[in-house]
């Protein structure tokens, strides 16, 4: 997908997830920005997500955390990511 499209706030909580499992993301194609945003605090934290780029999610992070990806008419290129979680059931 392009800058066109994005992902809103949310945590990885789904209920088939392995409850604090560790969840891994490889970004490739276009580098895109991915913030954090804390659920009690006013905190948020950005990161850019470059090609080639591997961001692991573990522990508490879902819990305390959203995580969005937003959009961005700047961006053009393609974007793939290949996400790894522990589905339990
Ligand atoms: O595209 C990304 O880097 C994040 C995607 C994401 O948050 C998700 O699939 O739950
Ligand atoms: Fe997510």
């Amino acid at each position: 997908m392009d800058g066109s499209q994005g992902m809103g706030w949310h945590s990885d909580d789904e209920p088939e997830m392995l409850p604090f499992g560790a969840i891994a993301s490889v970004s490739l194609g276009a580098e895109r920005k991915f913030v954090f945003k804390h659920k009690k605090l006013n905190t948020k934290v950005e990161l850019w997500l470059a090609p080639g780029s591997l961001l692991v999610m573990k522990g508490m992070t879902q819990r305390h955390w959203l995580h969005s990806l937003p959009k961005s008419k700047k961006i053009k290129e393609p974007r793939i990511n290949l996400t790894f979680r522990t589905i339990v059931s």
